[in-house]
């Protein structure tokens, strides 16, 4: 038992963390029915080691069964400690609960009562339980070995923050971020005209310095097919894959499908999946942009190890509210030089690709043709 907690114990990221209610709720209604949702095997019992000593004194490792429900007991352990921890960083986004609304049988009848343990509370929290499901089903398709082959065949990084950088030194402008975006869960569909490389290739002409991909197919109608497109075409832009990272698969899987830079959200990852994430990314060759909203959560990520792009995004993501005197309170004061110090780039969404050419709409924004080869 211990080697299984110390097991998903250390590899926080690759877990998820059972609501709280939810899950007491669960020991008392539903542990002794319910199926095991990711430690245990398919089996009714897992496998552990146990000593056996012969009789000429030598030790060997034999398997024993391990009970299904002790698994869901250890799991909910680990569940409920990663929820504190969480919570103890001030992160509000839950994690989805193993188990579903619990079920009520009225004559023929089968429900599934709501409730705040199992029914998610904002739009975010939604998409990251939507995630967490996600995720484990590609899991299945594609486990981590096969995916880490396919990386061998992946286009190879490029330099994100280079790129930036440069930008800023030829213009003189913080470094443009363009995203590629089709709809969002606040706003609807922005365009019904969308074509991925075009709005990419316009954006490169237009002279973002970067740009990110929405990869989210169910809320902002984005795909993994579009970031491919887009760096088969040969648009020389690095590209950020925009996704909403639960897991540390994501991040290979973004790789193996040609990203150049990740996002991660602090609103939602606990310091320690933060660490670990960057340094698979740092392994894979992608940059990390960590997405903070407020003074909390950028006094936590500045402290994390090996940190270079912090991105402070104006909409709460609770709520949908945009308030750009956020990026301004936070970029003031000794806090703020520190993020000043790793220097000032802007990501742009909505605003640009709603533009008949969204390329053109970067010269408005900025007040000044930006273009590689301005006319
Ligand atoms: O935009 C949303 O509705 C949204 C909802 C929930 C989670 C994330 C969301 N947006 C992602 C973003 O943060 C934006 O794509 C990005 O900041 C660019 O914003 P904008 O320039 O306003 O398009």
């Amino acid at each position: 038992m211990e080697a299984l907690v110390s097991l998903r114990a250390t590899v926080p990221s690759l877990t998820h963390r059972p609501n709280k209610l939810s899950v007491r709720k669960s020991i008392s209604m539903d542990l002794p029915t319910r199926n095991s949702v990711s430690v245990a095997s398919s089996s009714s019992s897992s496998i552990r080691a146990q000593q056996i000593e012969s009789k000429d004194g030598s030790a060997t490792v034999a398997p024993v069964p391990v009970p299904e429900e002790a698994l869901k007991v250890k799991e909910w352990e680990v569940g409920m400690f990663q929820n504190e921890v969480a919570a103890s960083q001030g992160i509000r986004i839950r994690r989805r609960p193993p188990t579903g609304p619990p079920l009520h049988y009225v004559g023929p009848f089968e429900f599934r009562l709501q409730n705040e343990g199992n029914t998610p509370r904002n739009i975010l929290e939604e998409i990251i339980w939507h995630k967490d499901t996600e995720v484990a089903r590609l899991r299945e398709r594609r486990p981590l070995l096969a995916l880490k082959k396919e990386l061998e065949n992946a286009p190879p990084p490029r330099d994100f923050i280079g790129a930036l950088r440069e930008a800023n030194l030829r213009t003189g402008l913080p470094g443009l971020i363009a995203e590629v975006k089709k709809a969002s869960p606040s706003r609807g569909i922005l365009r019904e005209d969308f074509n991925p490389v075009e709005i990419a290739q316009s954006y490169e002409r237009g002279g973002a310095a970067c740009l990110s991909v929405l990869t989210d197919e169910k809320f902002f109608k984005g795909s993994f097919e579009n970031l491919e497109l887009i760096r088969n075409a040969g648009v020389k832009c690095p590209l950020l894959c925009k996704e909403f990272v639960v897991d540390a698969w994501q991040i290979y899987n973004a790789r193996a499908k040609g990203a150049d830079a990740i996002l991660l959200i602090a609103a939602v990852l606990p310091d320690l999946d933060i660490k670990y994430m960057t340094k698979i990314c740092k392994m894979l060759g992608l940059a990390t942009l960590v997405e903070v909203h407020n003074e909390r959560e950028i006094d936590r990520v500045i402290e994390i190890e090996g940190i270079e792009l912090i991105g402070i995004n104006n909409r709460n993501l609770e709520t949908f509210e945009v308030d750009i005197s956020i990026t301004k309170r936070l970029i003031e004061g000794e806090r703020g030089q520190r993020i000043r110090d790793k220097g000032i780039m802007v990501l742009v969404g909505e605003s640009i690709v709603k533009q008949s050419d969204p390329g053109k709409g970067i010269a408005g924004l900025f007040g000044k043709d930006i273009s590689l080869s301005p006319n």
